[in-house]
């Protein structure tokens, strides 16, 4: 296994840095983050740093883990550590000759890759806080809800979970909030069937374990990101060979909405975030006090139904 540090690097507007891996490398003409193999004796963030000054110039002085991804190609195995920089001096340019290019993130899934970077795209692309909403009486009280949590904790996804609501209900609410001004330009996870997803031209659906369990091809959904509530290393392999894009793994602490569910607690978790190889949001009496905790033992983020009252 090669083990290799790499880093998803901002300029601060939104632009992600990328550079061109040559031709003649392993996986050469495809987009890359920068990076390299991390040398005997070497700590990744030590490697990053080194790698960064020798291929891009600049010099890193803040970093924090994203996500580690183990990779079998045909001809090699690679253990991918990305870091995303935080802190930085210098100007980053292709100091070996390779192009580079600032990207915007929502070009991102336009550029060519190599196969193991997925993973690393959707850490990119999905955000650190999710919000579920609550169970709601009427369309227009979850509008103006969620507006508000939207709005106080600067979110920009959030996920319609409204399970007292018919399929032809739920569907009536997604087209009334895709109407509705501030929710129609945030990022809408649908939680319902595959089917109703699909016919609502849903870009992100979050499935129920047991819609997990009962899937048997990614390819049923078409829309760009498939995600799936895992309480179990069971759930979370079957997503992953279900290709999902993010998992939620519950209930991490006790919380009002299953207050009768046993919970996982944070070394479970931790132990669990270790086999997976894909964005994991904790789920479960979490609230924003939780959010660095969270990232410490390899999340993504946190998500919550009550993490965003004030
Ligand atoms: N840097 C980087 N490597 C990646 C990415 N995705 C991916 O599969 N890899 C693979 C390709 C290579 O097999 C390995 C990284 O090796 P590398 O060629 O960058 O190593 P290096 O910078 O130390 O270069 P060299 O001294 O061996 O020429 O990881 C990525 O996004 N960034
Ligand atoms: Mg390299």
């Amino acid at each position: 296994m090669i083990h290799v540090a790499a880093a998803v690097i901002d300029d601060g507007a939104g632009n992600i840095f990328l550079a061109k891996r040559p031709d003649d490398k392993h996986q050469g003409g495809l987009w890359e983050f920068p990076g390299g193999k991390v040398e005997p004796g070497e700590s990744s963030e030590v490697a990053l740093a080194r790698e960064l000054d020798e291929e891009i110039g600049i010099k890193v002085n803040q970093v924090e883990s994203l996500i580690q991804i183990p990779y079998h190609y045909s001809d090699k195995s690679v253990f991918l550590d990305v870091f995303r920089v935080t802190g930085f001096s210098g100007e980053a340019w292709g100091r070996e000759g390779q192009e580079v290019r600032w990207v915007p993130l929502n070009e991102l899934d336009s550029y060519p890759f190599p196969a193991a970077n997925k993973p690393i795209l959707n850490a990119v692309l999905l955000p650190d806080k999710l919000l579920i909403t609550k169970a709601y009486s009427s369309v227009s009280g979850c509008i103006s809800g969620t507006e508000s949590a939207i709005n106080a904790f600067s979110l920009t996804w959030f996920m319609l979970r409204q399970k007292q609501l018919s399929e032809e209900g739920y569907a009536h609410w997604v087209r009334t909030m895709r109407a509705a001004s501030q929710l129609n330009n945030r990022r809408l996870i649908l939680s319902c069937s595959v089917e109703l997803a699909n016919s609502l031209k849903g870009e992100a659906l979050h499935l129920t374990s047991q819609r997990l369990m009962a899937m048997s091809n990614r390819e049923e959904f078409s829309g760009r990101f498939l995600g799936a509530s895992c309480h179990s290393l069971e759930e979370l392999n079957k997503a992953q060979l279900m290709q999902c894009d993010y998992v939620t793994l519950s209930p991490i602490s006790p919380t009002k909405s299953h207050p009768s569910t046993p919970v996982l607690g944070w070394k479970a978790a931790s132990n669990i975030i270790a086999q997976a190889a894909l964005p994991v949001f904790l789920l479960g009496g979490m609230n924003q006090s939780d959010l660095m905790q969270a990232k410490s033992i390899g999340a993504q983020g946190i998500a919550g139904i009550n993490a965003w009252c004030s």
